[in-house]
């Protein structure tokens, strides 16, 4: 029985052994050793997943690049790099897969989404599927919903100015995160939910649950299967979408609205094995999260910006009001594409303030080189698109709101669209990226000829990133007054 008992013992210390050996091999003698970095992460991908699960990434990634250059190792399998031409190379000129992390934030794997598949095949068959609800036609088409939901929004920002004996405070980021979402359910699920006049938060608070288990879960998968944790997705999520599949099925086929769920809804009764209930579920959760939570984030930025940047805020009321002189003056999507300040703004905010803001992940799928370093094929790479997008040698002044950059050269330097990713690129770029800009036209157009707006000082700006960023202070708070002619 000893002899048995030893016999144990020592294959667990052999079995320590080999895997330190092999930690230390990996971190001095392994291909990415000569790539700098700190030491602790070397060894080990702990203080790399630390962060994640902390939500630092944002500040932690700049302060790594800072320190160690345009390619850092930050974990003993994974690099974080930065610089254009590596940003460019890897996801738009050889579209590198994307990491096996998309595969663990699935809420039921081996259920994928448009957002997570890898396999290049089964993602191509989806976009393919998805593609006609993204059409410019299908989009102009959606105006009116999309008008009828930011009048919603005008009229409740009016209600609370009564309220307020003429002016209001109010949480931009909540009312757009509500109204994003009312315009996403609008214009792909069949009807508004109401969430900006009725102000609930409940979808805010489900989205805040799955990210913050995607994040959770996809480190550390085995969590998902232990008994007491909770499901990666909650329940009355899915409730909610079973319901709105089962209104939808209730209507006769020749009234159905012909938008993204009737496509999922249609494919799936073609294919009933392949394209799922559950994939249907995974899909919908997928756009409401990626079109709402980007979307009012990077208007309620636009807005941030505009109001610490008084100058540029005039410039941008005095084009809104020559384009719209009067208050009831019709504010069409075909007008708001051609202002060109009004692009220029939106671009800009975009560039300064990236809803991406921790990049973008992806694989080596073969053994190669960057940054004149050797990257054998495995690699986790995170590229960081925000970092190419405020390099001060592309974008003189980077950390400076300057949208007359888009309209002119600024200190003698063009636009490089190739530093300029804020919707990802290549085959896996942004579905949604004519929707959201349409959407964040309209409501900073309408928003502004409608109201006064004005600063709140002293406002924190610290990010948390899980997914997408957020506040920290989960708010974000302007003062608002309707304007009088
Ligand atoms: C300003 C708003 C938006 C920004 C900045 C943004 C940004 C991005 C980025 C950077 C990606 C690539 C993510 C990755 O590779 O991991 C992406 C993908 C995606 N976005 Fe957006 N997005 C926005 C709005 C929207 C909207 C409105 C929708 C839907 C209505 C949407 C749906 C998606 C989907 C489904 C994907 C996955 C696409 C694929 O892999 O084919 N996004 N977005």
């Amino acid at each position: 029985m000893a002899s048995y008992v030893t016999l144990i013992l020592v294959a667990i210390v052999a079995e320590c052994l080999r895997r330190c050996f092999l930690m230390l091999k990996l971190a001095f003698a392994g291909p990415l050793s000569k790539v700098p970095g700190p030491l602790s992460m070397k060894f080990s991908a702990l203080p790399w997943i630390w962060t994640q699960i902390k939500g630092t990434q944002i500040t932690d990634n700049d302060e790594l690049a800072d320190k160690y250059g345009p390619i850092v190792r930050v974990a003993p399998n994974s690099l974080l790099v930065s610089s254009k031409d590596a940003c460019q190379r890897i996801i738009v000129q050889e579209d590198w897969k994307k990491a096996p992390s998309y595969d663990k934030m699935n809420a039921h794997p081996p259920t994928t989404s448009l957002f997570s598949e890898r396999d290049k095949t089964a993602y191509r068959k989806k976009r393919r599927l998805m593609s006609p609800g993204f059409s410019i036609s299908y989009l102009n088409g959606l105006e009116p919903k999309m008008n009828t939901c930011v009048e919603d929004f005008i009229d409740v920002l009016k209600s609370e100015c009564q309220q307020g004996n003429g002016a209001a405070i109010i949480n931009i980021s909540h009312v757009l995160g509500n109204l994003g979402l009312d315009v996403l359910a609008a214009s792909v699920l069949g009807g508004s939910l109401g969430l900006v006049r009725s102000n609930d938060q409940t979808f805010r608070n489900m989205f805040n649950d799955r990210v913050e288990k995607a994040v959770l879960y996809s480190q550390f998968p085995f969590l998902r299967y232990l008994p007491f944790m909770p499901p990666a997705v909650l329940p009355e999520w899915d409730k909610m979408i079973d319901g709105v599949i089962a209104d939808r099925r209730a209507v006769p086929k020749e009234e159905r609205q012909q938008d993204l769920l009737q496509l999922f809804l249609d494919n799936n009764e073609a294919n009933p094995e392949e394209f799922t209930e559950t994939e249907i579920r995974g899909e919908i959760r997928v756009f409401m999260l990626a079109g709402s939570d980007t979307t009012s984030y990077s208007a309620t930025c636009a807005l941030l910006l505009l109001l610490n940047n008084p100058e540029t805020f005039k410039a941008l009321m005095t084009e809104i009001d020559a384009e719209f002189p009067a208050l009831d003056s019709d504010i069409s999507f075909e007008k708001i594409q051609n202002m060109p300040y009004l692009n220029a703004v939106i671009s800009e905010s975009m560039r300064v303030m990236p809803a991406a803001a921790a990049g973008l992940l992806r694989m080596a799928e073969k053994d190669t080189f960057l940054e004149g370093y050797e990257v054998p094929e495995g690699t986790v790479v995170y590229v960081m698109t925000p970092r190419a997008m405020h390099d001060e040698n592309i974008w003189p002044d980077a950390k400076d709101f300057i949208p007359e950059r888009w309209l002119s050269p600024y200190k003698g330097k063009e636009i490089d669209r190739k530093a300029y990713l804020p919707f990802s690129g290549a085959s896996r770029n942004c579905i949604g990226q004519q929707y959201a800009l349409r959407e964040m036209r309209l409501v900073l157009v309408k928003l502004l000829r409608r109201f006064d707006v004005t600063l709140v000082p002293g406002q924190s700006h610290e990010l948390r990133f899980k997914i997408v960023p957020r506040f920290t202070s989960d708010q974000y708070l302007i003062k608002i007054k309707p304007r009088e002619k």
